[in-house]
């Protein structure tokens, strides 16, 4: 279990994270999800003590990471800046992981057989792709066997068949009880692998829900309605946080923000003809960028943008 209560942490006057709280829980695969510079790689420097909040508090199974007596066996974490040292073998990097922190020599089959690298382990660690540098990182987060689990980017650059290798990996590691904390700035790399959701935005929380959850909560909130006296229902139905798009023939309207069973009901109640109700499915892309979008720091220009 991660907990993260009331965090701020602040980089000169930049504030990276704002007054942040959410819970990780165990036995589930948790996507940590965020546009560019939302503080995902802030907060997570900080659940391993790598940074300290200015305010809050972050702990780890109930206590702060570095008051952890034996912190490898609570948490294994892969973080963005990877050292690994290129023209050490897979096996001598993780065997100087494990020499400085008391894991056994065995361990180290171990977790090169979960990751799928024993047949390499001997090769230097330069020659590898970026997929078998993701599994060398991630067989040494695994290492003193923690109980939370939390990768930066896990899924970056990997091809198909390593996201579902990864996929089965973590889900098996949340069934066998552990915390699985991953971070990703793509909705669509996230929606793979967890089941649960925490979405951050300029340091702030967004959203804490699941991915069945975001994606139904989006989808019911555009609806196509058609209608004979389309001009006097959308006078009815706009109001604040209501967006409504005339189509050419003039009976169809675009209804952003109100369901199609409110829409009905008050179409019925003011006596207005209906001859079409139809709630559209919204990508999960579509879902996080309507989410987040008043949170992106760096929004492309109308010029970049368009070209
Ligand atoms: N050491 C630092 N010094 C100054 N500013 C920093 C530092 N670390 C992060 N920041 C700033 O804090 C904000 C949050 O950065 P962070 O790397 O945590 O975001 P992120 O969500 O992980 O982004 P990405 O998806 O791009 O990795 C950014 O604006 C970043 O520029």
């Amino acid at each position: 279990m991660i907990t993260v209560e009331n965090v701020t942490k602040s980089y000169g006057e930049k504030v990276a994270v704002d007054n942040l709280s959410f819970t990780v829980k165990p036995g589930v695969v948790t996507g940590f999800l965020g546009p560019n510079g939302a503080g995902k790689s802030t907060t997570m420097r900080m659940i391993v003590g790598l940074d300290r909040p200015d305010h809050g508090m972050v702990t780890v199974n109930g206590i702060p990471y570095a008051d952890h007596t034996a912190p490898l066996h609570q948490v294994g974490a892969l973080l963005e800046a990877r050292a690994i040292h290129p023209g050490r073998s897979a096996y001598n990097h993780l065997l100087t992981l494990a020499a400085t922190t008391g894991i056994p020599r065995r361990r180290i089959d171990e977790v090169l057989a979960l990751v799928g690298l024993t047949s390499v382990g001997k090769k230097r660690a330069g020659a590898f792709s970026l997929g078998m540098g993701q599994r060398l990182g991630i067989a040494a987060a695994l290492l003193g066997d923690p109980e939370v689990v939390m990768l930066d980017e896990p899924v970056n650059g990997l091809d198909p068949e390593g996201i579902q290798w990864i996929r089965g990996l973590l889900k098996s590691l949340a069934d066998e009880g552990r915390t699985v904390f991953i971070s990703s700035h793509l909705i669509s790399e996230i929606a793979l692998v967890a089941d649960h959701l925490v979405v951050v935005g300029k340091g702030k929380l967004i959203a804490d829900t699941t991915v069945s959850e975001m994606q139904r909560a989006a989808s019911g909130l555009v609806v196509q309605v058609r209608s004979p006296r389309a001009t006097e229902l959308a006078d009815l139905l706009l109001d604040d946080g209501v967006s409504i798009q005339s189509g050419a023939g003039g009976n169809d309207l675009t209804v952003s923000g109100l369901e199609a069973a409110v829409i009905g009901d008050r179409a019925l109640a003011a006596g207005l003809p209906i001859h079409a109700l139809i709630p559209t499915e919204v990508s999960l892309e579509e879902a996080f960028m309507r989410m987040t979008h008043d949170s992106v720091e760096y929004q492309p220009t109308l010029e970049a943008s368009a070209r």
